[in-house]
């Protein structure tokens, strides 16, 4: 359904110089940089997917969605999504796909959100019954009866991002690209977006392409994960995969009466420690929880103990300095 091979993009960049003398020089000279975006990025997702796209800031995350929604023209390489080439069928594409930016509106500032909407329809064409059904159901579904006739200026992030999905899928796309959704959103909201994604991805089949910093979406909502750095493709693979490849560490949490330093106990490494807990990575490469809680017991009072896999996000971390990204 989609078959990205071998994509590349760089971005020429003037060179800015601080100083009269060197901003005088650059009216008749400039120097260029140039920013290797992406290289060499292949991949292929099936129809009915959830994938994270992932990586550090300035990876390259973005570059790839916007040339996967034919906004952006790589240098070389092939894209091809529901048998199109992005940035060459515009008009006819973007029918089948919907596009969300968490930074950025698509819809208009000073009108209410159904007239956007309403603007919408007439942009993609929409059937009316089509329209009129997906209306209703994303009103239900993203709870916006009491924000739709209000103006986007004067909404919360979290209502305008509950619009702006609902907005991208008005003319019922299989693919849906979203970047960043839930950034800048309480716990409340990110909660209702992942339902709602899920939801749709669930009884709709929309494949879904996910990029994001927050590690808590990628947990509810993706199977699988695209990790890049610095343009390059680092890993492909079921989420899975990747806690059991990378993520051998648990979590300790001890709860104990006494005065023993946990420091020195071999594997293990002390992530925090007050008067009555302590919370312990343990590598279980090197040593085993059952030693790790004997040498405890030797040390203070057990008063409680649970032990908890390492979060995916300190797996990620682990893995942008393995990769030097
Ligand atoms: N229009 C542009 N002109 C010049 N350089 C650009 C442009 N767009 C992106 N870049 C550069 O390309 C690289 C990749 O940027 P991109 O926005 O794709 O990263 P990202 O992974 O989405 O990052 P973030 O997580 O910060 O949003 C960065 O070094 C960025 O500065």
């Amino acid at each position: 359904m989609i078959t990205v091979n071998g994509l590349s993009k760089s971005f020429k960049v003037a060179k800015r110089s601080s100083g009269l003398r060197n901003s005088l020089k650059a009216l008749f000279y400039r120097e260029h940089t140039t920013v290797h975006a992406l290289s060499d990025i292949s991949f292929s997702i099936q129809p009915g997917e959830i994938v994270g796209y992932i990586g550090p800031n300035g990876a390259g995350k973005s570059t790839t969605i916007k040339i996967m929604s034919g906004i952006l023209v790589p240098n070389s390489g092939t894209c091809s999504i529901l048998g199109f080439t992005p940035w060459k069928e515009r008009v006819e594409y973007v029918k089948n796909i919907g596009v969300v930016f968490g930074q950025r509106s698509q819809l208009w500032w000073d009108v209410p959100v159904i007239d956007s909407f309403e603007l919408l329809r007439d942009i993609y064409k929409i059937p009316l019954s089509e329209y009129e059904a997906n209306v209703k159901l994303l009103t239900e579904t993203l709870d916006l009866k009491n924000i739709i006739n209000t103006p986007v200026r004067q909404l919360s992030l979290g209502q305008r991002m509950r619009c702006e999905i609902a907005a991208s899928l008005l003319h019922s796309p299989s693919v849906l690209f979203l970047d960043e959704p839930t950034i800048g959103l309480d716990a409340l909201s990110k909660i209702a977006v992942r339902k709602f994604i899920k939801t749709i991805n669930k009884e709709k089949g929309v494949t879904v392409i996910l990029t994001t910093h927050d590690m808590n979406d990628i947990e509810a909502l993706a199977d699988r994960v695209i990790l890049i750095g610095k343009g390059n493709l680092l890993y492909d693979g079921k989420l899975n995969e990747l806690r059991k490849k990378y993520g051998s560490n648990k979590m300790m949490t001890v709860d104990f009466r006494g005065t023993g330093q946990f420091r020195n106990i071999y594997g293990t490494e002390v992530i925090s420690q007050s008067s009555e807990r302590a919370i312990l990575s343990i590598d279980t490469e090197k040593t085993m929880i059952s030693d790790v809680i004997t040498e405890i017991s030797s040390l203070v009072e057990l008063v409680d103990i649970s032990i908890d896999a390492q979060p995916i996000e300190e797996i990620i971390v682990e893995l942008y300095k393995e990769f030097q990204i």
